[in-house]
């Protein structure tokens, strides 16, 4: 497999760079504040706190940070999954404040895809007909050859009908890669992709979100607490306590672990 990275793709903090090129995502000024649950004045959690960022199409973006500095709020707020307490999110030139329940789902089905640590497949499904779900909740009946063409671009067409307690860890991840591309999403969010997975699996998962970026122009947004992991991003932008505290381009693993090791030793 190729692995080339794309020239340009990049990065903006603080929005200082839109010129780039057009923004798959974009978060301007978004804050996520968790209420305590002991009523008004009892504090709560600000898991986000005035973050604005763009993950321009076509790029590949890791999101790191130490445990608790809100990395899962932000995918989940980027991906239409929870509404920010205050601030704004576009998809793909779409603001989400105001969208209704409905069109905010149609709008996760068409354009997010997403994949987790623990690959979420149906057990009692074929590699097939889970890759085929997204589309059977869209209504659609999947063609043969288009969930065949899916299962091919990860590189399991020959699993279609296997279940998946018969294939290995990465071969699950990427039967859930094929089914969150489906649906040709203008977004694949990652929440560590690779975490449950051993390090020469991960390389393999990790080179085909990187072919994705660089052969068919998806954008992808990775949560990863693995600076190797990070290494195969375009940029890696880092959280602390619910803001950015910077990034890194075209990031080393080295540079990713020295940071890190920074971040989580140096109190801000
Ligand atoms: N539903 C919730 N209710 C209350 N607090 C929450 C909720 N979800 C997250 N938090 C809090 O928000 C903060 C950020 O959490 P988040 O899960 O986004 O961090 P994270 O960087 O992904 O952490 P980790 O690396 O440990 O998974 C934490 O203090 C967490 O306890």
């Amino acid at each position: 497999m190729v692995v080339k990275r794309r020239a340009g793709a990049g990065c903006l903090d603080g929005m200082t760079r839109t010129d780039l090129g057009p923004a798959a995502v974009r978060l301007r000024r978004v804050t996520r504040h968790y209420d305590s649950g002991f009523g008004s004045g009892s504090g709560g959690v600000t898991a986000l706190d005035d973050v604005s960022l763009s993950f321009p199409a076509g790029s590949f973006t890791a999101v790191m940070g130490p445990s608790g500095s809100g990395k899962s709020t932000l995918l989940q707020c980027a991906a239409a999954l929870d509404r920010p307490t205050s601030g704004s999110v576009s998809i793909g030139g779409t603001p989400l404040e105001g969208l209704s329940q409905t069109r905010l789902t149609r709008l996760r089905r068409e354009r997010i895809g997403f994949v987790f640590q623990s690959f979420n497949l149906l057990p009692s499904l074929t590699a097939a007909q889970n890759v085929a779900l997204p589309l059977r909740l869209a209504g659609r009946a999947p063609a043969r050859a288009e969930i065949r063409q899916a299962l091919g671009r990860v590189g399991l067409a020959e699993r279609a009908g296997h279940r998946p307690g018969e294939l290995s860890g990465g071969q699950q991840q990427r039967v859930a890669l094929a089914r969150a591309l489906i649906t040709r999403p203008q977004v694949l969010f990652g929440d560590e992709p690779t975490g449950a997975l051993d390090s020469a699996t991960s390389r393999d998962v990790l080179r085909l979100l990187r072919e994705l970026v660089d052969v068919e122009g998806q954008t992808v947004v990775m949560v990863t607490h693995d600076p190797v992991a990070a290494s195969y991003a375009d940029r890696v932008v880092f959280l602390v306590d619910g803001r950015v505290s910077g990034e890194l381009q075209e990031p080393t693993a080295e540079q990713v672990s020295a940071r890190m090791t920074r971040l989580e030793t140096v109190p801000c």
